[in-house]
């Protein structure tokens, strides 16, 4: 049964996890709280959180990273972590979900998706998490550090999930972190995720902590190994961001993700995305309490959009930093009945747009696989092409027309979603308004934002005149 995702959202009863396990409660003080700067107290609370709340046992080593469980309501750092583990995982869902070929977007139990930890650490936290949330997920974990590796193993061992997480060392082709190699037998994967070193150097760690009265070797801090790579978190995503372009990774791998700790980072990482020409991004935030907070960059050279919520997940980053909508709305003075028959009549009279209206579901799904369809000027250049041809122009000819090969389909240059509602109907349904309807407008899969933009303006045209 996977655990909801408001799991943490309130306090956990000490007294009881105490009562349910037996070496949490030697850590519970007297008074029934915790010490949250004793490395033993969190590394037992946290056992005992993964074991309550995911049916996962973990052995987590004295001297490695321990990624402690959020248990009441932020009035210790240490307490976010697991939170933001746990959101991460929560993330990566949303994300996959709404970027499914389709385009259905909910969760397919019946989707195997493949994942890539890369760092897993000693825990093996992010595919432990996953895939027990997920039952049909599988994940390759990458670990540099040696004894995090066998402690990962065993993890994976420990909680039956060894056919379904293998860990591996980190690339061998020339300091690669994306095992390239490991990689070639899967036709895709469909997520990398991380949480890579945080630090520069041992002077930082020891200045950061020096800086939050907590000792470096404080069990949420780590070892440096764990820790610390030159660059810091900026100079690991951006290498991943430089490997994602590679030719074997770029179109088999259709999300990269990364955690950030630092607000700073994530606009860094999105500027050298927009540099090396990604327009396929989202950025969201892990609401950690008044103090610590997350974020994550992810980012597809592939056309599949996410929902806006996924996409544009914060308000921490300035607008310009944050990917072009995927949602849009239009108004209509009318009922739903006549908007629905107008929508329907209006796609009839366009060539070279596949359009499939789901009168049950009051939405349908339309595709171009020749971009813009709609406008006067390409209307005008369709007309001039029938004429040349003595042939009408549809998807099938596209197609060749764009000199693909025939055993390949390609991606659509354009797909989007209409979902035909009374407006306010997604209130409560006696505030309806019967007499206006609102198209809502999603972007499924594309390159260039302004299609999407055109298309938009096309639709609020046709509609509203
Ligand atoms: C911040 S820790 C994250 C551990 C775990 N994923 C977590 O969230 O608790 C970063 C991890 O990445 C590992 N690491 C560093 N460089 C790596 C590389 N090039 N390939 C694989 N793992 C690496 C470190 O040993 C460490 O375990």
């Amino acid at each position: 049964m996977p655990a909801p995702p408001d799991i943490y959202q309130n306090e956990v009863d000490f007294t009881a996890l105490a009562l349910r396990y037996p070496d949490f409660a030697k850590k519970l003080k007297a008074n029934r709280q915790l010490d949250f700067s004793d490395p033993e107290s969190v590394r037992q609370l946290t056992k005992a959180l993964l074991h309550r709340d995911f049916d996962l046992t973990i052995s987590l080593p004295e001297d490695r990273l321990c990624p402690p469980v959020r248990s009441r309501a932020y009035r210790n750092k240490l307490e976010a972590d697991i939170n933001a583990r746990f959101n991460y995982v929560l993330f990566v869902q949303r994300l996959l979900d709404s970027t499914q070929d389709n385009y259905n977007d909910a969760y397919d139990p019946n989707r195997k998706v493949i994942g890539i930890d890369i760092g897993t650490g000693a825990s093996a936290i992010y595919p432990l998490l996953a895939c027990r949330q997920r039952p049909p997920w599988l994940f390759l974990a990458t670990e540099i550090d040696a004894r995090s590796k066998e402690f990962a193993e065993r993890n994976v061992k420990d909680n039956g999930l060894a056919s379904r997480i293998k860990v591996i060392g980190p690339g061998s082709e020339s300091n690669a972190i994306i095992p390239v190699a490991e990689l070639e037998r899967f036709e895709r994967i469909d997520i990398l995720l991380t949480n890579p070193p945080f630090y520069t150097s041992e002077t930082e760690l020891q200045a950061l902590a020096k800086q939050k009265a907590r000792p470096p070797n404080s069990a949420c801090t780590g070892a440096p190994v764990e820790m610390i790579c030159p660059g810091g978190e900026v100079s690991f995503v951006s290498q991943i961001v430089d490997e994602s372009t590679l030719p074997a990774n770029k179109t088999k791998i259709q999300w990269f993700s990364s955690m950030l700790g630092k607000l700073g980072s994530v606009t860094v990482i999105i500027d050298k995305l927009k540099e090396t020409g990604c327009t396929n991004y989202a950025v969201t935030e892990f609401v950690q309490g008044q103090r610590t907070r997350r974020w994550c960059v992810a980012w597809s050279w592939l056309g599949l959009r996410p929902v806006q919520a996924v996409a544009r997940g914060t308000d921490a980053v300035e607008k310009k930093h944050l990917p072009f909508p995927t949602e849009m709305k239009v108004l209509v003075d009318a009922d739903v009945g006549a908007t629905t028959r107008k929508l329907n009549e209006e796609f009839t009279k366009l060539d070279g747009m596949e359009w499939r209206w789901r009168s049950g579901l009051q939405a349908g799904i339309g595709r171009s696989m020749n971009g813009d369809v709609w406008s006067r000027h390409a209307r005008r250049r369709q007309k001039r092409r029938e004429v040349e041809n003595h042939d009408s122009m549809d998807v099938e000819t596209a197609k060749h027309d764009n000199n693909h090969k025939e055993e390949e389909l390609p991606e659509p240059n354009f797909a989007f979603k209409i979902m035909v509602q009374p407006q306010n109907a997604e209130m409560m349904t006696d505030v309806a308004d019967p007499t206006t309807t609102v198209l809502k407008l999603r972007w499924l899969q594309g390159q260039d934002s302004t299609l999407f933009e055109s298309f938009h303006g096309w639709l609020k045209r046709k509609l509203t005149q």
